[in-house]
């Protein structure tokens, strides 16, 4: 079989896997409208959700398909954070997927007053850490502007999740399941730290901390 051939399949299998998650996002409520986006690197480009697309009903056929200067190879008009996504692969060449959305705990706790800016929560679980590691916020822009790529790429070589201030997540991850994992776990994360605001808590110490960067390989 032929290179062309291969790298065909391979594309459209990344065509349906966003398919099938963005449809799966969408039925438990995490993406709602159409609000939210998905991306996936591929080895002559990169797939991006369409603009103003139901992340749970999309066409694996309309996807975009962009070229690493952003132009459109084919499918629908893609996203309006296309940049953003350029810009978080670009400092994390191991990023193979990344996921934004408007998830309600996420995008509750990126409009509260008085977040740490470097990391917005605290290390409640192991698996917050593990997936998500710490948490930084970027200042508000408008979604679309371009201006958010530069502010990403401030961020993105030290972390794999930002969330954007009254806004809402973007999580790069190895695949798009990796990615999709840790959304889900900062979603959940967000919601612990929402149920526990007004009971005093105990997040990991410093030593729980260190043994699982260690253990897991963590590089935050
Ligand atoms: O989440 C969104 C904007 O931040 C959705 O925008 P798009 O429909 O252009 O992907
Ligand atoms: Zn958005």
């Amino acid at each position: 079989m032929s290179a062309a051939i291969i790298a065909h399949g391979e594309e459209n299998r990344r065509r349906e896997e966003i398919v099938s998650f963005g449809r799966s996002l969408f039925e438990r409520g995490l993406s709602a409208g159409s609000s939210g986006n998905i991306s996936v690197r591929l080895d002559d480009g990169w797939l991006l959700t369409p603009t103003n697309a139901c992340l749970g009903r999309l066409d694996p056929a309309r996807v975009a398909k962009l070229d690493w200067e952003g132009r459109l190879v084919s499918g629908d008009q893609p996203s309006k954070e296309a940049f953003l996504h350029r810009a978080m692969y670009s400092e994390r060449q191991g990023a193979g997927a990344i996921v934004h959305l408007h998830a309600s705990h996420s995008a509750a706790v990126s409009c509260m007053h008085g977040l740490d800016d470097h990391d917005c929560l605290p290390p409640l679980t192991a698996y917050y850490v593990m997936k998500i590691g710490r948490l930084p916020l970027v200042p508000y822009h408008r979604p679309g502007d371009p201006a958010l790529a530069e502010a990403i790429r401030g961020l993105a070589g030290k972390h794999s999740a930002v969330l954007l201030a009254n806004h809402g997540p973007v999580v790069s991850g190895s695949t798009l399941e990796a990615a999709v994992y840790a959304t889900e776990e900062l979603e959940e994360t967000a919601k612990i730290f929402l149920l526990l605001r007004a009971v005093p808590t105990r997040p990991l110490n410093e030593v729980q901390i260190a043994e699982l960067k260690s253990a897991f390989r963590l590089d935050f």
